[in-house]
């Protein structure tokens, strides 16, 4: 497979100098990833004078098994990592890492429920413990992602993210109290880490660490989802002499929910922005367009507009059904149909109905997900969740149960609340949607989901 040949801003990008911080915020399919690769294979080109050992680092696995099967060339010089090997080898490096040291998601979520419940019997009757478990979860997620390590920080902490406090002054000592307890639960059941804050010691160890720096390069696709304390370790994982790239879309920010690359603290002089979309068809850029102007997305910082791409295709296709099984039959068939000649994905909110779908596919269908160490393009039918396509690309792209019992998820919503809920599932839509280059066919059973735009212009519907 062969990179496209960078033109206009895109070349500036490339070729910026090899020495400090850099910011590049683009539109679904503007070519960061493409540019990331190939500013990676500048930076660790070994007939210039400031080739150095470049770290192309990204958030999730798929994308790195993906980003390995883009690169035409042999890249010299470059290593394709997803943040969480790069921070586990440093560590290990640093001898602060044993095979298990961290927590695992299920695990932190059994403690934090504890953590809440041990401080609600202390505090008993106090109101603060009427809010769901899930929103205590988030809260010590947000505080690890910033670093913050003590109450006074946290409560005076400026940040550049859309984020309302999620509570209220009065109730923040408390919340901090029960984000210590969960710490020293952790430490109790032998884990150093979770997921969430290895980011912290990483920075740490940089800090007191005077040794030669393994990397001089470091390139960050999808930085959006990166933490400020991530994106804080990467820039002190180079030496004064070494760059950093940062590449992101704040309207695919899927994982880290309400945090700001900006408050990692680089030193950007000027953002660079790439506003042409080379992958959807005018029709798909259209809608993708449209559901960033959602009232859920109000108020994101640095979003950038697109530019409407040159190519024409069909209108994204709704096509309502009666009934869920008539729905699933549906996009079974289609897909079925559309892989024959084309590369195909079928994207679900969850696991639950990713599953459900899963078991009607054709044998040997392939399923996206983050531990996959495979790549094989051309024709034929992937399913996955829609944060397991993310960063990638597909001729067609099937969204089913695209209604509004699913979208935005309940769950979420009793949780986090209705503003909260949409912004998080109106980015995963963005993120499906923008998937597709030419076909996009959306489905549905019941009433169609809120988060889609209403302007009928922008779809062609079907009742089946
Ligand atoms: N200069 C170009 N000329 C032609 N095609 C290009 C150019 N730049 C990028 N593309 C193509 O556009 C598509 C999108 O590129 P890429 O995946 O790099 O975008 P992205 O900004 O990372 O997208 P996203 O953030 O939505 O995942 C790819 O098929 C890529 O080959």
């Amino acid at each position: 497979m062969s990179l496209p040949q960078p033109i206009g801003r895109q070349k500036e990008v490339l070729y910026l100098p090899a020495r400090g911080h850099f910011a590049v915020l683009g539109t679904a399919g503007s070519g960061k990833t493409t540019l990331a690769i190939l500013r990676s294979a500048f930076l660790g080109n070994p007939r210039t004078e400031h080739c150095g050992k470049t770290l192309l680092v990204t958030f999730n696995k798929a994308l790195v098994t993906y980003l390995k099967h883009l690169q035409d060339i042999k890249l010299v010089n470059v290593k394709i990592e997803n943040y969480h090997l790069f921070a586990r080898g440093y560590l290990a490096f640093r001898n602060k890492m044993s095979r298990y040291a961290i927590l695992t998601p299920d695990d932190r979520e059994a403690l934090v429920k504890q953590a809440v419940n041990n401080l609600s019997w202390q505090y008993s009757l106090h109101p603060l413990f009427d809010y769901p478990v899930e929103l205590f979860s988030e809260e010590i997620r947000w505080i690890a992602h910033y670093g913050i390590t003590t109450y006074e920080e946290y409560q005076n902490l400026d940040v550049s993210s859309d984020r309302e406090m999620r509570f209220k002054e009065e109730e923040r000592e408390l919340v901090f109290e029960i984000y210590q307890t969960y710490l020293n639960l952790r430490q109790q059941s032998g884990k150093k880490y979770d997921w969430d804050d290895i980011a912290t010691t990483v920075c740490e160890e940089f800090d007191a660490d005077t040794s030669k720096r393994l990397y001089k390069h470091i390139v960050i696709d999808e930085g959006q989802d990166f933490s400020p304390q991530m994106i804080r370790s990467l820039a002190s994982a180079i030496p004064a002499d070494g760059s950093l790239t940062f590449f992101g879309d704040v309207a695919q920010q899927i994982y880290g929910h309400r945090i700001s690359w900006r408050d990692a603290g680089l030193d950007i002089r000027q953002v660079w922005e790439f506003k042409q979309n080379y992958r959807n068809t005018k029709q798909i850029a259209k809608l993708g367009l449209a559901i960033s102007k959602m009232p859920y997305f109000k108020g994101v910082p640095d979003l950038v507009e697109p530019v409407s791409p040159p190519a024409d295709g069909a209108l994204p296709t709704i096509v309502e059904f009666s009934s869920p099984d008539q729905e699933i039959l549906f996009v079974v068939s289609e897909a079925i149909a559309l892989a024959r000649m084309q590369s195909v994905a079928i994207l679900f909110r969850d696991r639950q109905d990713e599953k459900l779908i899963g078991q009607y596919l054709p044998k040997g269908t392939i399923r996206l997900h983050r531990e996959m160490t495979t790549w094989q393009a051309g024709a034929g039918i992937r399913y996955g969740t829609y944060h397991s396509a993310k960063g990638l690309e597909f001729d067609a792209v099937i969204l089913p149960f695209c209604n509004n019992k699913k979208l935005p998820d309940p769950e979420a919503v009793e949780a986090f609340g209705e503003p909260d809920a949409s912004a998080q599932d109106g980015r995963l839509l963005y993120v499906g949607v923008t998937r597709a280059k030419t076909r996009l066919i959306i489905t549905y059973c019941g009433e169609i989901t809120s988060l889609l735009p209403s302007d009928t212009s922008l779809y062609e519907r079907v009742k089946r």
